[in-house]
């Protein structure tokens, strides 16, 4: 982030706790719970905080549960905090000021805001009238999104007869139609085939571009974070577990690079496992996980040992290292 533009996200030991009424089942429990309540407290985001420059993207990742959503909610003004203090392009998002909801936008992949039994271009007109869209730029947005997000022919179809890619699509283009500098974008792809999850990336990808926009988002499909964001926050049992760059995330994998054979003649695993622990074996690739850095030595060993066609070094694909990243905490929680 640069020192001179002021955060257009600036989050600060922000946090979350539910209460949980709980019942017991049955009309017995009803009464009971009447009688006297039970209160349980979730504790879902322990004290966060960090700072997004105008126009960054970032993942925002996380086990489920981990507390995401809230978060989001929170910086949408959704939600209240239980404490800490968050800041969006200058606002405070809980008091949910017309100029503050003019300037953001939350997109849920699993809920809508589209009207089910109109067409799509009815629910635009009602968020144009909404935002207090001119003309002029409704019509150059609108534009702009249909050539985008490829809406012609959909946009006067009822919305419950689209296919789930084509609401999402508009769904999106309602979202953003008055143009916002901050999106929140909770699994904005879920449930999309991989034509569609690439429209949709495309699509944000554009607009951060055009409109210099800040987005967070968060998604389950590691694609649509390493396409999207450089920088990616992780988030743990309500606690920010790492802030960083995607690259330095690989790092703090198992240590390893995963390192890709392409034989001439096969070889036998008893024997690639001298080199480092073999992943895979189909014959002629073959892929090795090296301690780092060790990568280099054992590298050329391979090359001297073995009829290599090809050798590559990778970092382990990033859900391998989230995985790991979990398993470890857990580990430490449990142990
Ligand atoms: N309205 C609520 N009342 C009580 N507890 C809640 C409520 N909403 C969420 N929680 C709890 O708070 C924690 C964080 O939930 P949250 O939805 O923010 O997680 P998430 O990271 O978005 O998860 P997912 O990836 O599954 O959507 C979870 O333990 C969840 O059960």
């Amino acid at each position: 982030m640069t020192t001179s533009e002021p955060a257009s996200v600036q989050v600060r030991d922000l946090q979350k706790q539910y209460a949980v009424h709980e019942k017991e089942p049955g009309l017995l429990g009803s009464v009971k719970a009447f009688v006297s309540r039970k209160t349980r407290y979730v504790d879902a985001v322990k004290g966060v905080t960090f700072d997004l420059a105008p126009g960054e993207v970032v993942g925002f990742l996380g086990p489920n549960g981990a507390g995401k959503t809230t978060t989001l909610k929170m910086l949408s003004g959704l939600l209240h905090p239980s404490g800490g203090q968050a800041s969006v392009a200058g606002f405070e998002p809980r008091r949910r000021e017309t100029a503050f909801l003019k300037q953001i936008t939350l997109v849920m992949g699993q809920k809508q805001q589209l009207i089910w039994d109109l067409p799509a271009l009815d629910s635009f007109l009602v968020n144009q009238a909404i935002y207090e869209i001119p003309d002029g730029q409704y019509h150059a947005t609108m534009r702009e999104f249909t050539e985008v997000l490829s809406l012609d022919g959909i946009l006067k179809k009822q919305v419950r007869k689209l296919s789930l890619g084509e609401r999402m699509k508009c769904e999106l283009a309602a979202a953003l139609l008055h143009r916002p500098k901050i999106l929140f974008l909770d699994e904005p792809t879920i449930g999309l085939d991989v034509n569609m999850q690439e429209a949709v990336r495309e699509f944000v990808r554009e607009y951060n571009r055009r409109y210099n926009a800040t987005v967070i988002l968060t998604s389950h499909y590691m694609a649509d974070v390493t396409a999207l964001a450089r920088r990616i926050l992780v988030i743990d049992k309500g606690e920010l577990v790492f802030d960083g760059d995607l690259a330095r995330l690989a790092e703090q994998g198992s240590g390893g690079k995963t390192v890709k054979l392409q034989l001439r003649q096969p070889a036998e695993s008893l024997r690639l496992g001298r080199y480092g622990q073999v992943i895979s074996n189909d014959g002629l690739s073959v892929e090795l996980n090296i301690p780092r850095a060790d990568v280099s030595a054992r590298a050329a060993r391979l090359l001297a040992d073995f009829d290599v066609a090809d050798l590559t070094v990778e970092d382990p694909p990033i859900e391998t290292v989230m995985a790991e990243l979990f398993g470890k905490r857990r580990e430490v929680v449990s142990g």
